[in-house]
């Protein structure tokens, strides 16, 4: 089935040399799934084809949510509280509660009411624009609970229109049994329940929190060498709360994307560019723990290195359901220009989960995934706090 849509800014995140590779008063030629192109001129065999005007509004890609943990039960609220009384997140961490809190919450639900926990967040997610969303799992730390997150995962992409890529985190934090054991939890958990997730096609890429409160470099390592052994693509939560080398680490398995990343430097970003590992910034994590050390962008854009923006929605540090407030913190906090954030929620939110050629930009060849806005201008997505202008989203023709 072919269709048009016609009367559009379209910002098709395309690098042409044109700020967000606008086309002024344009249409797009849909053919099925797939674009087949895009102009200010509809081509002559497509005379007869039905057009839909949409009045001058705004199109851009559909938008992609590259970096959630929306899986989990219960809540930390008390931990927000708990932090409002001076508790650092790393004290509480190290005082049991933090991820292994959620990870409690978690294990006690059945897969049918960790699913219906998570529909909620994942369907406030998806009102504003987003065709595409990346689900880890890291709330089950033991192999039966892991492979439940990630069947979970797979399930909430049958129940509705999305795209669900999942990660496996098993390296997300040392539950209590193993405490003081972090070597014996990857040999007799990580590890093998990754092997076990693969087996029943749940995975497509394998992530780890490197920091002093979670793995080491060398811990990671193990894991990253039984993902690159079954041929799965890494990414990696690195330099969220100090410096151990988790970029550079990231960037020498050609890691898709290291996320946070606000200890960074010169050196990992460095690596990172070279590798084509993206950075993923996660505004909501640094708005909650209010960091004081924001990522350096500038650092990144002189290395070249691709930036992604991403909700982290996670019950800890980013309760955070919603990419276009996501996009306005990374402008708001990190400066990002408002090109950035809608390439980072886009373009290269689809290179940081491995599919830059299916999505992430408005061009032919590309799925027919296009978010159409109540707005003429792009900053109108990123400048407001707390409104969503979508007006339609388009999946196929
Ligand atoms: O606190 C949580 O529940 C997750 C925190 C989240 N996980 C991670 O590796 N970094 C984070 O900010
Ligand atoms: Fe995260």
């Amino acid at each position: 089935m072919r269709k048009i849509l016609s009367g559009l800014r379209i910002a098709t995140l395309e690098q042409t040399g044109t700020p967000y590779g606008l086309i002024e008063n344009g249409s797009i030629g849909i053919d099925g799934e797939h674009i087949a192109w895009v102009g200010r001129d509809i081509p002559s065999d497509w005379s007869g084809i039905g057009s839909q005007d949409f009045g001058g509004r705004l199109a851009t890609p559909a938008l992609i949510d590259c970096h959630t943990h929306i899986v989990f039960g219960g809540n930390r609220a008390r931990e927000f509280e708990m932090r409002l009384e001076g508790a650092s997140y790393e004290e509480i961490a190290r005082a049991g509660g933090g991820i292994v809190s959620s990870v409690k919450a978690t294990n006690g639900l059945s897969e049918d009411e960790l699913v219906a926990q998570s529909l909620p967040r994942l369907d406030t997610l998806l009102a504003e624009g987003i065709a595409t969303i990346e689900i880890k799992s890291g709330y089950g730390l033991n192999i039966e609970a892991e492979l439940k997150m990630l069947r979970v995962a797979r399930h909430l992409g049958t129940m509705r229109p999305v795209r669900v890529l999942t990660s496996y985190l098993g390296a997300h934090a040392v539950p209590p049994e193993y405490r003081g054991r972090a070597d014996d939890y990857i040999s007799e958990v990580a590890l093998p329940g990754l092997e076990a997730a693969h087996a029943e096609g749940l995975v497509d890429a394998v992530d780890g929190f490197c920091e002093g409160i979670a793995f080491s470099p060398a811990q990671i390592t193990r894991v990253f060498e039984k993902a690159k052994a079954l041929g799965l693509p890494v990414k990696l939560h690195a330099e969220q709360l100090s410096n151990l080398g988790g970029a550079k680490l990231a960037a020498s398995f050609d890691a898709l994307s290291a996320d946070h990343l606000e200890y960074l430097d010169e050196d990992g970003a460095k690596a990172m560019a070279a590798a084509g590992t993206v950075a993923v910034l996660l505004p909501g994590a640094f708005y909650a723990l209010r960091e004081e050390r924001a990522p350096p962008v500038k650092i990144l854009r002189d290395a070249g290195v691709r930036i992604a923006v991403a909700t982290d929605c996670n019950p800890g540090t980013s309760p955070l359901t919603s990419l276009l407030l996501t996009m306005n913190m990374a402008c708001t906090l990190f400066r990002l220009t408002v090109e950035e954030a809608l390439a980072g929620a886009t373009r290269e939110a689809a290179h940081a989960l491995g599919l830059s050629r299916e999505i992430g930009t408005i061009a032919p060849g590309k799925r027919a995934e296009i978010a159409i806005w109540n707005a003429e201008q792009p900053a109108e997505l990123c400048y407001r706090i707390g409104f969503n202008p979508l007006h339609q989203l388009i999946l196929k023709a």
